[in-house]
């Protein structure tokens, strides 16, 4: 039985399909073919922006590149539109990568701004070249041929133009639904837990940044050959702008929200430009001032965009289990008990004149649980994220397995063998629980975004599904494998980070925090999975703030005030110590 999830969108294609073949008037071929090349560059940037939390202005820029590389190449040198394409698309990837080496090392708004700049600096470019005829463009653009017929008519160059924009969208869905889309899914929310999990979340936001710059770069090679004239206005800021509403107001969360904003914004502005003026008794694009508003009151009552409201009446069944026979991902060499597995040296963090971590020293070794305890401020998540690659040390040294960890990146520490948690939860809530541990077997696995968009990864795929359900359920949470990860309370949130560390393969699970906010019950299965997992032989540092939680769990503890070592010994001896006692008193009580 085929569920509304697959009707409605086999319906929509045989649809599309037969449109031109009915006595549908030509205006509505033609929007119908805007809404395909729009909806081409909004797919970019629901990739970008809804999806990596990149923003850029720039897309037209990109679509005008596409354009006027196939109207130079066709009109002044004879080239076939097909060889131009692939001119145009790498000319597009060089201007991205350029543009995304300059801004995306750098946090904030240089992207957005460096695609205003790119985008006023192209248009600009394109209305002053004698070359490129100036504003008023490149006419005699010959029609695409495919097959050697002429996509001359406006009935005939929907099909090619409705091929690559479909194309696109099952591209794109299979991207998200991977390895490589769980990684880019994870640079929304910082790119710290992406890092911790392996993830280069550079090279993914270029990725990204590159696919969305291809897309709008074949819609406008499209563009070109369907009007078969270029000029620079539609490829002005306007125009980026204008892409990034059809997103916003479609919705940036998902494939579809690229056409819902495509055909929303196309039909409405095509009505409001024929009323407005004659409401207004001027001519003038008034329709802006109407997305300027209906966009506030989007992004105010439904900031998810309008395609959530129409998929709520197609809700997606659970992932079908077909994983049930794929072969276990490979595993790294475990350490043999006792062998010595984490050696802090001396490190120290200074921050300005504040030293948050003093000369701290200390050993774990395989097969132990470690707490690092102390009071509020004592310098314990510095000294953890010190160990993990998150923060840089201002001096001493970290060996891991015999190797100096110390100063690199966290994701290099990952693939090591160190694998955490958060404090605060990190977590892709719209994900379920199930791909939000399989996120932690991306070190252990190999696909990248090609394949995955051709769909050649579904084996290595059921390999982490697989390996993500069976650590839920050395957990005990393979129930809710298939829930929203943003659904779940904050216990079964934090023991669902245990378990995507422990997809991660670790020699050594480092967890920060983990009882803090946990109802007294939540903290007792935390406990007792900690202690399961002890009993398995997996060696664990514990940040605790937590006496109690960490008194009959640890072998050692290791406490901490003032960013110096306190104390260090079995938590028999802690608790016996006057030091612990005053500084837990002295700062607390
Ligand atoms: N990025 C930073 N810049 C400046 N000071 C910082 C920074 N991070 C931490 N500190 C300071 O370093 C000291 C140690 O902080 P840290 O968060 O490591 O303590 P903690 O023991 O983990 O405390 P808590 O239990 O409250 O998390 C504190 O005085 C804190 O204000």
């Amino acid at each position: 039985m085929l569920s509304t999830r697959k009707i409605f969108p086999l319906a929509a294609l045989a649809l599309l399909a037969v449109l031109p073949q009915l006595p549908v008037p030509e205006f509505w071929i033609t929007q119908l073919n805007y809404i395909g090349l729009y909806a081409m560059v909004s797919l970019g940037l629901v990739l970008l922006t809804g999806i990596g939390g990149l923003t850029s202005f720039g897309q037209a820029a990109f679509v005008g590149l596409g354009a006027y590389t196939t109207a130079v190449l066709s009109t002044r040198f004879g080239i076939s539109p097909w060889a131009a394409l692939g001119v145009g698309i790498v000319l597009t990837v060089a201007a991205a990568l350029v543009l995304a080496w300059l801004t995306l090392r750098m946090s904030g708004h240089y992207l957005p701004l460096a695609t205003i700049a790119w985008g006023l600096s192209l248009n600009y470019l394109m209305g002053n070249m004698e070359f490129l005829g100036k504003y008023d463009g490149i006419q005699g653009i010959p029609p695409l041929e495919v097959f050697g017929i002429s996509l001359n008519a406006g009935r005939s160059i929907y099909y090619l133009i409705w091929a690559f924009a479909v194309l696109a969208a099952i591209g794109v869905s299979n991207l998200l639904d991977s390895r490589p889309g769980r990684a880019i899914r994870a640079l929304n929310g910082g790119v710290t837990m992406a890092e911790a999990m392996g993830v280069s979340t550079f090279r993914y936001k270029v990725v990204i940044f590159v696919l969305a710059a291809i897309l709008a770069a074949v819609s406008g090679w499209l563009y070109a050959h369907f009007q078969r004239s270029v000029n620079p206005s539609p490829f002005g800021i306007k125009l980026g702008i204008e892409y990034l509403f059809m997103a916003v107001i479609g919705g940036v969360g998902g494939v579809w929200g690229a056409f819902t904003g495509a055909a929303v914004v196309k039909i409405v502005e095509d009505q409001l430009q024929t009323i407005l003026p004659k409401l207004m008794g001027a001519s003038g694009n008034f329709e802006i001032i109407v997305f300027g508003v209906a966009l506030v009151l989007v992004l105010q009552y439904a900031p998810k965009g309008l395609w959530p409201a129409i998929a709520r009446w197609f809700p997606a069944g659970p992932r079908p289990r077909d994983w049930g026979d794929a072969p276990a991902l490979e595993s790294r060499s475990k350490p043999s008990p006792g062998e010595l597995l984490l050696d802090v040296d001396k490190v120290r963090k200074e921050f300005g004149g504040l030293v948050a971590v003093n000369d701290v020293s200390f050993q774990i070794r395989a097969g132990e649980i470690v707490g690092l305890i102390g009071p509020n401020g004592a310098g314990k998540s510095t000294t953890f994220n010190l160990i993990t690659g998150v923060l840089s040390l201002t001096s001493g040294g970290v060996q891991f397995r015999g190797e100096a960890v110390g100063g690199l990146a966290s994701r290099l520490i990952a693939r090591r063998g160190m694998s955490r948690t958060f404090q605060h939860v990190k977590m892709i809530a719209d994900m379920t629980v199930l791909e939000n541990v399989a996120l932690g077997g991306y070190l252990r696995s190999h696909s990248g975004a090609a394949r995955a968009m051709l769909r050649l990864d579904r084996a290595e795929e059921k390999r982490l599904f697989a390996e993500a359900e069976r650590q839920l359920q050395r957990i005990g949470m393979a129930g809710q494998m298939h829930e929203l990860a943003g659904n779940l309370a904050l216990g079964p949130q934090r023991l669902m980070e245990i378990a995507r560390a422990l997809c991660t393969d670790p020699a050594l699970l480092l967890l920060d925090e983990p009882a803090a906010g946990l109802r007294h019950k939540e903290k007792q299965a935390l406990a007792e999975v900690l202690r399961q997992l002890k009993g398995e032989g997996m060696s664990i540092l514990l940040v605790e703030h937590d006496m109690d939680f960490v008194m009959g769990l640890t072998d050692r503890l290791v406490v901490m005030e003032f960013g110096t070592k306190l104390i260090e010994g079995t938590p028999a001896d802690v608790q016996a110590s006057p030091e612990v006692r005053a500084a837990y008193l002295g700062t607390e009580h």
